[in-house]
This record gives structure tokens, C-alpha cells and sequence, in this order.
């Protein structure tokens, strides 16, 4: 009975009976709008708010349509990031069990080889991050992605923008390598801002759907911000760290940092605290970074020190609390970050801690959201007493990580990006050498150019207290 909210949208039994187990009964709205919608073969656009379940909106109906014509390979997934990817491959799985589902999960950091051999066995389902699988199709011709019925985007806005991470290059031949007559799904939280480029991509009369709520974020999130000095910000992080460890039995954190660095020296900070901390963050090696994920998602560590990287998409339940150790300068990153908690119903709550400098990026994230956020109250006079040996250890720390190699390794693997990308490590460091130097002497230029001008304006003004001067002393010389 209860899977009749699914079997009402039009998908068999069996896949109704299946997500039930999964405890996906009733449809949440985006599934209700878009899942008939695909099934009547259109391309799709949905728009929903974080953990609304727009990733079985797609799974569902495209498994359906697997069953009635079993082949390899059948649909493509594109996502931002490999624990996503991962993610993903792990609902199709599940959900497709009955079927004998095979799925192949393309990303970087793992074996190439490997790949190569899965991707010539015909998979039904290919899951992949764009980098990745472009290389495959740059370098081997064991697969085709000719057949598909399918191209998925998933988060397609963070593909298709030209974000710190450039997925655009990597699309093209990607794009050109599918078929043109296909269905395309492009979902996320935050379609608006390129729709544009989003419907270029799904060319046949999409149906587009888009959650009528003003508000951005879920209702069940409790929206904070704390206004902290920059110096302060680490012995505010350790209090509201202790104090929900103190007054939560059930309690699970995921901390968002800017840097790769800042993200590895709070791990190494909150570690010295004896919390139970993991970091995730792109200059891990991919290995690390599934085992930080598996132990925070199995409550090992309670607290996940990420940078953006694990604010696209991942669905961990047992979050509680999210807090921005910085201000996110666009909205869109907020509204994604926060939302890895409070999902599917579940209530949560989002600290964001905001310095004299970022008051007015958390009124352009309330503009955004449509919703104001509430001061977190905390007792200023217990961070106070924890201060010093905070900012001793945070001090520690950092210089702790100075000693190892891991700028270099940064520096390595940005390199390595680069050979990836066709490009010449040592010749893009001369050109950007080169750029630094040209904007170094404009930026010298303008300030002699400031500098002739302020002069010239002070001697005119001084020119011209003397003239009235002068005049005075004229007038008043008659006047005697
Ligand atoms: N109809 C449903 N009823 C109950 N739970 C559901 C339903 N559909 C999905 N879920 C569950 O809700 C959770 C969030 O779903 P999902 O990860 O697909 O969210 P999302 O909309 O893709 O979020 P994000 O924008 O953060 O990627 C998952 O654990 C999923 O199993």
C-alpha cells in the first residue's frame, strides 16, 4: 500500500517495492514532478532544496527504463566530486538490485587501467567525474558512449561554472562523445544562476520543475551566526565543539574551511583537544579520503574538518551540526554546505562564524535564502579562559605542518593536474611569472600615477591658499 505513492507516478512494482526498502514510500515533491516526466521521455531540469531526495527523482526511472531494454552502457552520470560519484553508484546499486545491475565508477585517483578494462565490459550504468573521464576518452578506444539513453548531470550547476575546479573543458569531449538523441537530467539545489547553459544541454523541450517555496533552505534548519574577531575564531570553534559534546550523547559535526591548509591545521588542532576528528580535502590521496569519509560516516570520528569539496551532495544522516569556520563569499556554497545536514525531514542546525569583514556577504546570503540568521549565543567569558592555549596550539600546529612537506605536496599535485590537462608545468609557472610581473608594473605605474596626481592636487590646493591669502592681505592693506 505504501508503495502506491511511488506506483501512482507510473514505475512498476518492483522499483516502487524496491525504494521502499530503501524507506523512500511516499514521493517526496520533486520526485512526484519530475520522476513521470522522464518516464515519458523528456529531458528533465530539476531545481529542489538539499537532501529532497532529487537523486532517486532520477535513479528510480531510469532503472525502469533499464529493465525494459537491458544494455551497456546504458546511462551516463556526471558529478562534481568522487565521493559523490561513489555515492551514487552505491543508490543505483542498491536500487537495481533485482535487475543484476552492473555499474562502473569513473574518478580520479584511482587506477586507470582498471577503469579502462571495467569500462570494456559494458557496464549498464557509468558514474563518473568529468576530469577522469574525459582522460578515458582521450586515451582509449575500448568503450563507447555512442548507445547511451541517458546523460545525468548531477549538482550541473557546479559543472557547467567556471568554479575553482573548471569542469567546461572536460565536458566538451565528453558531450560530443554521447549520442545527441538522448533524455538529459540536470539536477541540483541551485539550477537558477545557469539555466541558461543548462537548457543549451538538454535540447529537447525540457520539463523543468523548480520547488515553489521562496526560501532556499529547508525549514527544519536552524539558521545561526556568531560574530567573531579573526584571532578569536579557533577558541569559539573549541567551545561550541566541547559544549555540544558536553550536552548531546548523539552528536556529529562537519566544519567548513576555505583552504586545504586551514582544513588540515584545525584537524591537527582539534586532534590536540582529543576530539575525534577526520579532514577531507583534495590534496589527500584519494584512499585517505574514502577512509575519513567511512569513519565519519560510521561515527569513528564525530567531527569532518572539509573544504568544499564535501559540500556538493553528500547524504550523512547522522550530521547535526554544520558549522562555516569562514563565511562562504557566494550564497550558492552556504546554501549547499548547510544543507548537509537537516535532511530528508530531519532536523539540524548551521553555525556560520562571521568576522568584522564578512558582515555583508551574510546579508547577500539572506537576500538569497530569503531567510535572516539568528545570533548563536555563547558565553564570551569560558572561550575567554580556553583563549591562549588555543591560539598556542593553533600556533603549534601551523608550524608543525611548515616542517612537512605539505605545500609541496600541494604544489606536486597541482603540477600533475596540469600534465593531465596538457599543459607544461614549467612553462604555465614562466607565464604566470610573466602575468605577475606585468601586473606588478601597472600596478606600480598607477601608484606613481596616484601618487603625480595627489602631489599635483596638493600643490594647486597650496597655490590657491596663497593667492587668497595674498588677497586678504590686499584688502585688509587698503582697508588700514
Ligand atoms: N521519498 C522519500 N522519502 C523519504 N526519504 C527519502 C525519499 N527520497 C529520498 N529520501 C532520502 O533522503 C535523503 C536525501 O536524498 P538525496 O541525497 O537524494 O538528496 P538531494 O536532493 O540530492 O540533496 P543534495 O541537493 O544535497 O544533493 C537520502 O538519504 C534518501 O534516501
Amino acid at each position: 500500500m505504501a508503495a502506491a505513492g511511488l506506483a501512482s507516478l507510473g514505475l512498476r512494482p518492483w522499483v516502487a517495492e524496491q525504494a521502499e526498502r530503501l524507506g523512500i514510500r511516499q514521493p517526496t515533491p520533486v520526485q512526484r514532478n519530475c520522476i513521470p516526466a522522464i518516464l515519458r521521455g523528456q529531458d528533465c531540469l530539476g531545481c529542489a532544496k538539499t537532501g529532497s531526495g532529487k537523486t532517486a527523482a532520477f535513479v528510480l526511472p531510469i532503472l525502469q527504463k533499464l529493465s525494459e531494454d537491458p544494455y551497456g552502457i546504458f546511462c551516463l552520470v556526471l558529478a562534481p566530486t568522487r565521493e559523490l560519484a561513489y555515492q551514487i553508484a552505491e543508490q543505483f546499486r542498491v536500487l537495481g538490485k533485482p535487475l543484476g545491475l552492473r555499474d562502473c565508477v569513473i574518478v580520479g585517483g584511482m587506477n586507470m587501467v582498471t577503469q579502462a578494462l571495467e569500462l570494456s565490459r559494458k557496464p549498464h550504468i557509468v558514474i563518473a567525474t568529468p576530469g577522469r573521464l574525459a582522460d578515458h576518452i582521450r586515451s582509449n578506444n575500448t568503450f563507447s558512449l555512442k548507445k547511451i539513453k541517458f546523460l545525468v548531470l548531477d549538482e550541473a550547476d557546479r559543472l557547467l561554472e567556471q568554479g575553482c575546479t573548471d569542469f567546461t573543458q572536460d565536458l566538451e569531449p565528453i558531450i560530443a562523445a554521447v549520442p545527441a538523441k538522448r533524455q538529459t537530467l540536470l539536477f541540483s539545489a541551485t539550477l537558477t544562476d545557469t539555466l541558461q547553459e543548462l537548457k543549451k544541454i538538454a535540447m529537447n523541450k525540457p520539463f523543468f520543475w523548480e520547488s515553489e517555496t521562496e526560501v532556499r533552505t529547508v525549514t527544519e534548519l536552524d539558521q545561526r551566526y556568531l560574530l567573531v574577531p579573526e584571532r578569536v575564531k579557533e577558541a569559539f570553534l573549541v567551545h561550541i565543539i566541547q559544549k555540544f559534546q558536553d550536552e548531546h550523547e548523539d552528536w556529529s559535526i562537519i566544519i567548513f574551511t576555505n583552504t586545504c591548509k586551514m582544513c588540515q591545521i584545525l584537524n591537527m588542532m582539534l586532534r590536540r583537544f582529543n576530539f575525534p576528528c577526520g579532514a577531507l580535502h583534495s590534496t589527500m590521496k584519494q584512499k585517505q579520503r574514502f577512509s575519513t569519509l567511512s569513519q565519519f560516516k560510521s561515527s569513528i570520528f564525530k567531527i569532518l574538518v572539509a573544504t568544499d569539496v564535501a559540500s556538493r551532495g553528500l547524504d550523512i544522516p547522522t550530521v547535526h551540526v554544520v558549522i562555516n569556520h569562514n563565511t562562504p563569499g557566494l550564497p550558492k556554497i552556504y546554501i549547499h554546505r548547510v544543507g548537509r545536514t537537516a535532511r530528508a525531514g530531519r532536523h539540524g542546525i548551521s553555525i556560520t562564524l562571521v568576522t568584522q569583514y564578512d558582515i555583508h556577504l551574510v546579508h547577500a546570503i539572506e537576500e538569497e535564502t530569503k531567510t535572516k540568521l539568528k545570533e548563536f549565543p555563547v558565553d564570551e567569558g569560558n572561550v575567554l579562559k580556553i583563549l591562549t592555549h588555543v591560539n598556542v596550539t593553533r600556533r603549534e600546529c601551523e608550524i608543525e605542518l611548515e616542517s612537512t612537506d605539505f605545500g609541496e605536496k600541494k604544489e606536486i599535485n597541482k603540477r600533475k593536474q596540469m600534465i593531465l590537462e596538457g599543459k607544461d608545468p614549467d612553462m604555465e609557472l614562466k607565464r604566470k611569472k610573466e602575468l605577475a610581473k606585468i601586473k606588478e608594473g601597472k600596478q606600480r605605474f598607477k601608484q606613481r600615477l596616484q601618487e603625480t596626481l595627489e602631489r599635483e592636487a596638493a600643490t594647486r590646493l597650496k597655490h590657491k591658499l596663497l593667492k587668497k591669502k595674498r588677497r586678504q592681505q590686499k584688502v585688509a592693506g587698503k582697508m588700514k
